[in-house]
C-alpha cells in the first residue's frame, strides 16, 4: 500500500529525465509525445545554428499551439544574454508560456533579476532555470541561487553544463568526473541552500549504456534530482536511477506507518527495527512518497 501524505515543504514535479530536443528538429519534436521523460527542454541555443534560429522559433510556436505536450513540464532554453537572438527568444517565451525558461551560461545574479523583470507580467508559474557551465557561474553559484529568495524571484532549478565547463577549464572528459566533482558539489550545495532543484549534466556518448548508468548512479549519489539527456535511449535508465527505489519506498512507508501509531504521537525519536528514526526522517519519507505519487499520476494522465 502506498501512503500519500502532505509533506511540510512543497514537492516539485519529478525531474528525473530532462530530455533536450533541438527546436530545429521537427521529427524529434514530434517524437517527444511518445517518450516517458519527465520533462522536455526545447533548445534554441547550441543545438541550433545561427542561420536557423528563426525557423527553430517557428517550429516551437507551431508545436506549442498545435500539439502541446501533456502532463509534463516544458522548458525552453534560450540564447545567451549577450546574443543577438535573446530579445526574440524572450518574446517567444512570453508568447508560449512554458513552465520554465532555461538561461545558458549564467554568471551573475543580475542576469536572473533581469529575466525576472522581463517576465514581470507573465504568470507566476513561469519559472527561471539557470545553467551553471562557466567558471564564473560556478564561483557565483551561491549568489545566483540566492535570488530565488528575493521578492519576485522566479529561479527554480540549476542545471550543470559540463561540456562548456570542460571547454572553459581544460578538464578532459573522464569516467568518474573526478576533477569536476568539487565544482558540481558546490552547485548542488548552492541549490539546496536556497530550496532549488538541481540537474546533472548531459552524457554525450548516448550509445554507451553502461557508462550512462554509472554516471546516473554517481549523479544520484551526489544529490542531483535528475539528469539532462540528449537521446531517448537515456530516458529509462535516468528514470530508474533518479526515481525512488523499491527499498526506499518500503522504508518510507514503514516510517510513515510507525509515526501514525498512537504511542508515537508525541515522540520525536523512535526505534524502528533497531534503527533510530527521527521526525526529520518522517519528513524525508513523506517527500519521497509525495514524489512517487506525482510520478505515478503523470503516467496515468500522459
Ligand atoms: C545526438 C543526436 C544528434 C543523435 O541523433 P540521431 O543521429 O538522429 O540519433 P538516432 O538515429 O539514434 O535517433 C533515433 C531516433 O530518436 C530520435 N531522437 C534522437 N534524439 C532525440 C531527442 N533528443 N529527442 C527526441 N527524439 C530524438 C531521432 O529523431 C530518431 O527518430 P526516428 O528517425 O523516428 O527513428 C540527437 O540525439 C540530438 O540532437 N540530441 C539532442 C542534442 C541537444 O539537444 N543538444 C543540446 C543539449 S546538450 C547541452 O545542453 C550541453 C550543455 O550546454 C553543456 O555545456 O554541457
Ligand atoms: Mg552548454
Amino acid at each position: 500500500m502506498t501512503f500519500v501524505t502532505s509533506p511540510s515543504a512543497p514537492v516539485s514535479p519529478p525531474r528525473r529525465s530532462c530530455l533536450s530536443v533541438p527546436a530545429i528538429n521537427r521529427r524529434a519534436l514530434d517524437k517527444t509525445h511518445g517518450l516517458d521523460c519527465d520533462l522536455v527542454i526545447f533548445d534554441l541555443e547550441d543545438s541550433v545554428s545561427p542561420d536557423k534560429k528563426a525557423e527553430a522559433r517557428d517550429n516551437l510556436r507551431r508545436f506549442f499551439q498545435e500539439t502541446p505536450l501533456a502532463a509534463r513540464e516544458t522548458v525552453i532554453r534560450i540564447n545567451g544574454a549577450d546574443s543577438q537572438f535573446r530579445r526574440q527568444d524572450v518574446e517567444l517565451v512570453l508568447e508560449l508560456e512554458p513552465d520554465a525558461v532555461l538561461l545558458p551560461k549564467v554568471e551573475d545574479p543580475g542576469e536572473i533579476r533581469q529575466m525576472a523583470e522581463a517576465l514581470a507580467n507573465a504568470p507566476e508559474s513561469l519559472r527561471v532555470w539557470a545553467m551553471m557551465e562557466t567558471p564564473l557561474g560556478v564561483l557565483n553559484a551561491a549568489a545566483i541561487a540566492a535570488t530565488a529568495r528575493e521578492a519576485g524571484g522566479r529561479l527554480d532549478c540549476l542545471v550543470i553544463g559540463l561540456n562548456d565547463l570542460r571547454k572553459a577549464t581544460g578538464v578532459p572528459p573522464k569516467p568518474g568526473r573526478v576533477y569536476l566533482v568539487p565544482w558540481m558539489m558546490q552547485v548542488v550545495l548552492a541549490a539546496r541552500a536556497h530550496g532549488l532543484d538541481v540537474i546533472d549534466s548531459v552524457f554525450n556518448d548516448f550509445r554507451d549504456a553502461d557508462g550512462f548508468v554509472a554516471e546516473c548512479a554517481q549523479g544520484r549519489a551526489m544529490g542531483f534530482d535528475g539528469k539532462m539527456l540528449i537521446h531517448p535511449a537515456q530516458i529509462e535508465a535516468a528514470n530508474e536511477s533518479f526515481g525512488p527505489a523499491p527499498e526506499a519506498i518500503a522504508e518510507a512507508e514503514a516510517i510513515v506507518a510507525a509515526f501514525r501509531q498512537p504511542n508515537t504521537a508525541d515522540l520525536n525519536v523512535i526505534n524502528l527495527n533497531g534503527r533510530m528514526v527521527e521526525r526529520l526522517h518522517l519528513e524525508e519519507a513523506e517527500r519521497l512518497l509525495a514524489r512517487l505519487h506525482l510520478i505515478e499520476s503523470r503516467k496515468t494522465s500522459a
